[in-house]
């Protein structure tokens, strides 16, 4: 379903991201790993339309994507979360929801102001969807705290949720794991295979918790200063040369 292919991205005089292939498919877990610098937030900041690439295609389901705004690609069904919590931290856990849904709608404001049926009906169903993720989560008591009172790790189940209410078929998960516990990791890892298992949604992962990766993805990228160094089933790239010796080299 996506399809990126010598993705590069210059950054002046910095090549950040050099010719850099993936896929992701249906039903699939898939991480870009790689260390620290290696290009893989460039390569996400590309393919969900918060840069524009300087080389190379991106096909989201068929569609050339490369050079779309962020929330055209989103509307397509391919959401994001950030390697730093992004919520609206005055705004209650539930309004935070709702929020996400009415930008993702593109809700006119006509309907809005005169409160027509149909725009009755669209805020029930936005409701009905925030509580359903809300309680999918976990998070459904908190729903009318303030979102930015919330401990860190409901903070990030709280962006998934945000994420998963506008339905997309494509979720992307910037270090999701920064920053949780070994118990909140492991709770994340059942949250993100029961995204793929029950709403049949890809997922493509960015993360430095080995055990996490290594546990829950179909397919593993890896990549080093900016280049494509491996790609295989978890096995393959634990056992690959190159990799070992990137790994090694960083520690
Ligand atoms: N907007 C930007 N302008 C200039 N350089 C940038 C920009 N964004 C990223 N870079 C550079 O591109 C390179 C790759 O950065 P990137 O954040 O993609 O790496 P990363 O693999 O995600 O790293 P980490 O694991 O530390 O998050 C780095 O050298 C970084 O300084």
């Amino acid at each position: 379903m996506l399809e990126v292919r010598n993705l590069s991205m210059r950054f002046g005089g910095l090549l950040a991201v050099d010719q850099v292939s993936l896929d992701v498919n249906e039903h699939e877990i898939v991480s870009i790993i790689g260390p620290n610098g290696a290009g893989k937030t460039t390569v996400f900041n590309c393919i969900s339309g918060f840069y524009s690439p300087t080389g190379g295609t991106i096909r989201f389901q068929g569609e050339e994507v490369q050079g779309k705004p962020d929330y055209k690609i989103s509307r397509l069904g391919m959401v994001r979360t950030f390697q730093h919590v992004r919520l609206f931290n005055k705004m209650t856990v539930v309004e935070n929801l709702l929020v996400a849904q009415h930008r993702h709608l593109n809700t006119n404001l006509f309907s809005g102001l005169l409160k027509t049926p149909n725009y009755r009906q669209r805020e029930q169903k936005a409701l009905d969807r925030a509580a359903y993720w809300l309680d999918r989560v976990g998070l459904l008591e908190l729903a009318n705290r303030e979102a930015g009172n919330l401990a860190y790790g409901q903070q990030r189940r709280l962006e998934i949720a945000r994420c998963m209410v506008t339905e997309p078929t494509m979720l992307m998960l910037d270090e999701p794991a920064a920053g949780l516990n070994p118990a909140e990791t492991r709770d994340l890892n059942h949250l993100i295979v029961g995204l793929k298992e029950d709403y049949n949604v890809s997922v493509l992962l960015i993360e430095h918790d080995m055990s996490l990766v290594m546990e829950i993805s179909d397919r593993i990228n890896v990549i080093n200063q900016g280049r494509p160094l491996a790609s295989g089933t978890p096995e393959e790239v634990r056992q690959n040369d190159d990799v070992i010796k990137a790994y090694l080299g960083e520690a």
